[in-house]
């Protein structure tokens, strides 16, 4: 986990600051850079962390973060989440990010292996095989350091900038779980919110998380350039994945996709699986699997 810790000399120069640190987690992905890349030019009360989104609802729900970028599906389980900003992670067709590979045709797979930082994507993916194949396959969990070839299983699951190059072996088929989405619905899917626990005063981190989000926009070449280098993808992808791919405002639209998801998830009943697996924070997947 990466720690940005604040600059002491900023915080002496800045005669807001009030010593209270809040503590904000983010995902360690090429996605939110825009978000996150101006984060403490605004406030820096903030302490951001970077992790994968699986262990950010972790610590949330576990009281170790105040404020976190948590899989959209996590929202839906507690009923002390607040959803505290506009910004977030979301897409209105190919999100290139999220990747369903198969080995044999939908219709026939048996077993799904879930990358284990991902919450949202493991439910649209199991959302999608069930709806519209009928199959409903046993999961396996695909630890975050294994890829497609470490699995024999029929689909593998993968999210984030790892999904986004291509394996070297050939599949029956590959989906891009966003563009799936927005063709079979008509309505975007939103992957992920900043999100905290009722209760809490974030000291005006709200509107910073939004302002945030809007420079993090207009410094989109620089990002999409960083991340290119960082990824090894071309700047044309970088930047195409970062504007065209990816959306970051959570409005009408996206709120009947997230509508329409949650209902989704709870005729699936994926949703208790969800809070079986809060409960067992350092099984998680073990319960996916079970479940
Ligand atoms: C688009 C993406 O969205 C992500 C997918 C998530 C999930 O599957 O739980 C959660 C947060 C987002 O970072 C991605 O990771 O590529």
């Amino acid at each position: 986990m990466i720690n940005r810790n604040r600059n002491p000399e900023r915080m002496e120069a800045d005669s807001t600051w009030t010593h209270q640190t809040i503590r904000v987690g983010a995902v360690s992905y090429l996605n939110s850079r825009p978000l996150v890349e101006s984060l403490d030019t605004y406030q820096p009360e903030i302490e951001l962390s970077l992790d994968v989104p699986s262990r950010l609802a972790d610590q949330l729900a576990g009281g170790k973060l105040d404020v976190a970028l948590i899989p959209s599906v996590e929202s839906f389980v507690d009923s002390n989440y607040r959803i505290v900003s506009d910004a977030c992670i979301a897409t209105h067709g190919p999100v290139l990010s999220v990747k369903l590979y198969f080995r044999v045709p939908p219709g026939k797979v048996k077993t799904l292996a879930l990358d284990e930082g991902s919450r949202t994507s493991a439910a649209l993916a199991q959302i999608m095989l069930a709806e519209r194949f009928g199959v409903h396959p046993d999961r396996i969990p695909l630890p975050l350091e294994q890829s497609t070839s470490d699995t024999s299983a029929d689909a593998v699951l993968l999210i984030g900038d790892r999904a986004m190059h291509t394996p070297a072996e050939s599949f029956h088929s590959v989906w891009d779980l966003g563009e799936e989405w927005v063709t079979w619905t008509g309505l975007p899917f939103v992957f992920a919110m900043w999100t905290t626990r009722s209760g809490l005063d974030l000291h005006g981190v709200e509107a910073v998380l939004q302002q945030a989000r809007d420079l993090g926009l207009e410094r989109i070449n620089k990002i999409a350039i960083d991340g290119a280098n960082a990824l090894g993808l071309s700047q044309d992808v970088s930047l195409h994945y970062l504007t065209k791919n990816l959306y970051f405002k959570l409005g009408e639209a996206e709120r009947e996709g997230l509508k329409l998801f949650r209902r989704l998830a709870a005729e699936n009943n994926l949703i208790p699986q969800m809070n079986t697996l809060r409960s067992r924070r350092h099984s998680s997947t073990d319960s996916l699997a079970r479940a």
